[in-house]
């Protein structure tokens, strides 16, 4: 409904009613012109979604998100999730970690709150456990309501205590309907307790080629396969039952069980780490704005795209746009910060501030 609006949409829609009378040599253009058409919509949901500046709003109104990931081995996987949603336009980022990552994540930014509360077993007893994950849960508890989306899993390392601890924290959180994207160990954890998830619409997850393999595998019983990615992908997401996946790769494709989007842009062909850590922080973002828009507009919810999708083809497009700005500057020693970086830049291009 909001990209039918654009004319240049229009005329995608003509050219590939056109190509379906074709043969066999029109299948590629066909396939090329449809990832056109949904890149576009993609940049017009994020226009759509993304709030105005407007002097009448107090801190907070644009987003407060928080990551929980960060621990011995990954400082860096929370940092650039964090800081990416404050780049796009929240107005506060916390990142809950490990009492070691803290001070390392607090010195990167004065800009991200930082709370030192998640425990691995190798500083802990066993006596210990019970009182020390309670103790967790109720230091969490206290901010839970008040963000609009939480970030489950860059950089969190894969200790089953502190797993355990985190699988609490997304209980909570869900009873709570704050919205979770899963992403990096996070998704480790879910693949093996996918109850976690299991039926609840505000959940996004966001795996690479890898964490996607071991998650087919889990819930569909199966080898994950290139041809039908659409289908597959549909059928996992339907299977494991309300939840929106985004499958990271080549194309990103995204589906909460009833549709199937693609965001194909041409982004960069560096594959340094931490490009998906920044996704999952810029999804959080959209996927806020997303749900503010929906409530706004009023519309119900058969008459327009999940919030949840919406947010995943938003934060798909910026960061494919920054990553090729960063590219297109700094060729083969592009870095994540470099993309961080232009975030800012290509939100402009995509959707003026003023
Ligand atoms: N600077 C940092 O702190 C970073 C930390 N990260 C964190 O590292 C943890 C593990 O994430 P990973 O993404 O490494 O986990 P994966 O399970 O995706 O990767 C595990 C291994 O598979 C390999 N692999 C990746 N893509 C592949 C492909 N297409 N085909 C075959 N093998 C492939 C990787 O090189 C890696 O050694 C997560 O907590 C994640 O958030 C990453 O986000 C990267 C940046
Ligand atoms: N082969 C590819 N071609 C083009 N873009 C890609 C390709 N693979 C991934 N991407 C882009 O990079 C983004 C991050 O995906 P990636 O698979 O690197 O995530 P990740 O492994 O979770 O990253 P991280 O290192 O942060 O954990 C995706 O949104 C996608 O847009
Ligand atoms: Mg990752």
């Amino acid at each position: 409904m909001l990209a039918s609006s654009s004319s240049v949409l229009r005329r995608q829609h003509f050219l590939v009613r056109s190509l379906c009378l074709g043969g066999y040599g029109n299948r590629k253009r066909l396939h090329d012109i449809r990832s056109m058409a949904f890149d576009t919509e993609a940049e017009n949901i994020l226009r759509e979604i993304t709030p105005p500046l407007d002097p009448s709003k107090y801190k907070g109104q644009a987003g407060k998100v928080a990551i929980v990931g960060g621990c011995r081995e990954y400082t860096g996987a929370p940092y650039f999730a964090a800081i990416s949603a404050l780049k796009i336009g929240a107005d506060l980022s916390h990142v809950f970690c490990t009492k070691d990552a803290a001070p390392v994540i607090k010195s990167y930014s004065p800009e991200l709150i930082v709370h030192p509360i998640l425990e691995e077993s190798y500083n802990i007893r066993d006596e210990e456990k019970e009182q020390i994950s309670g103790k967790v849960l109720a230091e969490i508890d206290k901010w839970l309501e008040r963000f609009d989306c939480l970030v489950v899993g860059p950089g969190l390392g894969r200790d089953p205590f502190l797993l355990g601890c985190v699988g609490q924290i997304m209980s909570h959180a869900r009873q709570r309907n704050v919205p979770i994207v899963v992403d990096g160990d996070g998704l480790f954890l879910i693949t093996d307790n996918p109850d976690l998830v299991i039926g609840y619409h505000l959940a996004v997850l966001t795996p690479n080629i890898n964490e996607y393999k071991r998650l087919v595998k889990k819930v569909l019983n199966c080898e994950a396969k290139d041809q039908d990615a659409h289908q597959e992908l549909q059928l996992l997401a339907k299977q494991i039952g309300s939840v929106t996946i985004m499958r990271k790769g080549k194309s990103d494709l995204i589906s909460d069980g009833d549709i199937v989007k693609s965001v194909s842009q041409y982004g960069s062909p560096r594959r340094c780490g931490g490009q998906g850590d920044i996704l999952s922080g810029s999804v959080a973002v959209f996927v806020s704005w997303a749900r503010q828009h929906s409530s706004a507009t009023g519309m119900d919810s058969t008459s327009q795209m999940n919030p949840t999708v919406m947010g995943c083809m938003a934060g798909s497009v910026l960061l494919r746009k920054a990553a090729s700005l960063a590219f297109a500057s700094k060729r083969r020693s592009t870095l994540t910060g470099d993309i961080i970086e232009l975030l800012g830049r290509s939100l402009e291009e995509i959707s003026p501030a003023c």
